[in-house]
């Protein structure tokens, strides 16, 4: 038995031994009995499988870290082999299914692949005539999978070279660490390419499967190390890269919808950003228009026209009214349209008017989440008039009457009799309002019949003070003003649904009739709705990238729950905030 424990010699001295002991041990038998054990014992299949793969690990042992891989797949095979001598039943069968299926086979090639050691790219073979003035060629072998290689490249207007002209951050040949800006493309594949235009080459790279080795002449500057910028944008603009005719490289443009949340991955070229999505696992850069190209392009697209006048919005008469609901007041949104005079009671200052600063771009976000106790971000509210904004903040202050609040207005109109001062309104005198319209006191004020109303910024904070939500309706133009650290905006577009279902939900509703100055309610026209529907799409192409939620007033019920939903976030998850909003 001493070649059984050392494992010594090879398999067929094994089996000639395991052969010969029945008879080397036949004179020290005395039954036949015994006889037969032993000439079974030792003819028994699987002791020789065993002995195999004793010898196989001894092998492996002896030689390691060399050839053992091709055993963990051969010995499968060899396994398979004697295992379907002694038929596929039963457990036999299971093992069988189980070494034939190509996940196990590919296994067993990975683990014999790594234990070889046998990774290292096999590169072509050096030429022996080398000129000791050539310049430095370098040679890469990349291997294609589906993914892009994610570079970019250009022909040199001066030279004609192939130069690589970009690297996407995250992608193939990043990762690789072995094609740098600048390099100069020589062969792709073997196939000379100072020839060919970036066109071909490109259809050269799509057409070649597995390995591609290209030859490059090194650029002179290397590229500095990147050290990853951790900067995140929302995007107020859609981007489709195939619908841009600048692009440099359209398959290495990234698409994105406007509220997306990007991370900016390298801002070198002062045109093209590099960024990829936040959410998503794929680590390539895709490229961008950058803030500064977007802005100049956007502007030279669309003159003076894209503003959408805020008086257009706001052309709504005022009303001088209270109304009571159930302990509820409207703030400050009184208004209704005016045929008559088209004229706003809202004031559009000239800093309202469109300039460079609206252009809607990227802006720098951060994640934010409101710390237990710390004041309660605004929560402001717009749609067209009708929509139902008056409704739905009133069924959040009678959902949670502590919680919820709005604001008190001011007024210079006299007070009535039944009025209490910081009641219904903080009544003040003319001469003050009008001081502090000028000390910008004022989220929007307005005037009617000779009159003053507005809503003051201390009566917002006065809100937020007492910890509670202020729920706060503006008309869309002034949300840029209320975009502050302090106040945090939370704006939600209650937007209206299609004209039909405005017809069919609002069959019972009753708007405050623009026919009269007392308020009196009516029922919506058709003009009301096509009016609600037309304001509602201006005001979302216009200002919909200031807009963090979206509510279609449809069914009333699951309005309410889609807007108490996301106020409860709000207060509780992490959000997306400007970072200049962190600050302060
Ligand atoms: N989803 C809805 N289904 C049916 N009726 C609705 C719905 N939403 C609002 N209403 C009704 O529509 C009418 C107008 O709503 P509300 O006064 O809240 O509008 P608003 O946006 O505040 O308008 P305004 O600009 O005039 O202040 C009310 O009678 C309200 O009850």
């Amino acid at each position: 038995m001493p070649a059984l424990a050392t494992g010594s010699g090879n398999d067929s001295d094994l089996y000639e031994l395991l052969s010969a002991l029945p008879s080397q041990l036949q004179p020290h038998v005395d039954s036949p009995d015994d006889s037969t054990f032993i000439h079974n014992m030792f003819g028994e299949r699987s002791l020789h499988l065993l002995v195999k793969i004793h010898e196989r690990l001894q092998h492996y042992e002896d030689r390691s870290p060399a050839p053992v891989l091709e055993s963990a797949g051969s010995l499968a095979t060899d396994l398979s082999e004697e295992l379907q001598v002694k038929g596929a039943s039963g457990g036999i069968g299971e093992l069988l299914k189980l070494l034939d299926k190509p996940h196990v086979k590919s296994l067993l090639s990975v683990h014999d692949t790594v234990a070889q050691k046998s990774y290292d790219p096999n590169l072509p073979p050096l030429p022996d005539d080398i000129d000791d003035d050539e310049e430095s060629v370098k040679i890469i072998r990349l291997v294609k999978n589906k993914e892009p290689l994610g570079a970019t490249i250009k022909c040199d207007e001066h030279t004609g070279a192939i130069l690589v002209a970009r690297i996407m951050r995250g992608g193939a040949a990043d990762r690789s660490g072995l094609i740098h800006v600048g390099d100069e493309l020589r062969e792709v594949n073997g196939i000379p390419v100072d020839d060919k235009k970036p066109d071909e080459i490109l259809r050269i790279l799509a057409q070649s499967q597995g390995a591609i080795t290209f030859k490059i002449i090194p650029g002179i500057k290397e590229e500095a190390p990147s050290k990853e910028p951790k900067m995140f944008v929302k995007t107020l603009f859609d981007y489709e890269p195939a619908e841009d005719k600048a692009i440099p490289c359209k398959e290495a443009g990234l698409t994105f919808k406007r509220g997306d949340i990007l991370q900016i991955m390298s801002q070198d070229d002062a045109t093209w950003w590099q960024a990829k999505h936040d959410s998503h696992a794929n680590p390539r850069a895709g490229l961008i228009p950058s803030k500064q190209f977007q802005e100049r392009r956007f502007a030279l697209r669309q003159p003076a026209a894209h503003v959408f006048q805020a008086q257009k919005i706001s052309s709504r008469k005022s009303y001088d009214i209270a109304i009571e609901f159930a302990g509820f007041r409207r703030s400050f949104r009184l208004s209704r349209r005016d045929k008559k005079t088209n004229k706003s009671m809202y004031e559009c200052k000239k800093s309202e008017q469109y300039d460079m600063a609206d252009v809607p771009t990227y802006e720098e976000v951060t994640p934010h989440c409101r710390q237990s106790g710390a004041k309660h971000r605004l929560v402001v509210l717009v749609g067209p008039t009708g929509v139902g904004l008056n409704e739905l903040k009133r069924k959040l202050l009678i959902s949670d009457p502590q919680h919820f609040s709005v604001t008190v207005p001011h007024t210079s109109r006299p007070k009535r009799n039944q009025e209490i001062d910081g009641v219904e309104y903080h009544f003040i005198s003319k001469n003050i309002f009008e001081t502090d319209i000028q000390n910008n006191k004022f989220v929007e004020h307005g005037e009617y019949n000779g009159n003053y109303y507005g809503t003051s910024l201390d009566s917002v904070h006065s809100v937020l003070s007492k910890n509670k939500v202020c729920l706060l309706d503006v008309q869309p133009h002034m949300i840029k003003h209320l975009r502050r650290a302090e106040f945090k905006p939370y704006v939600v577009f209650v937007k209206p649904p299609p004209i039909e279902r405005l017809r069919e939900t609002r069959r019972n509703a009753k708007v405050i009739s623009d026919k009269d100055d007392k308020g009196s309610a009516k029922p919506f026209s058709e003009e009301d709705f096509l009016e609600m529907v037309s304001t509602g799409q201006q005001m979302e192409s216009q200002y919909g990238h200031l807009f963090e939620k979206v509510i279609v007033n449809d069914d009333l019920t699951a309005a309410f729950s889609e807007l108490k939903v996301a106020l409860k976030k709000v207060e509780t998850d992490t959000h997306w905030i400007p970072i200049r909003w962190t600050h302060s």
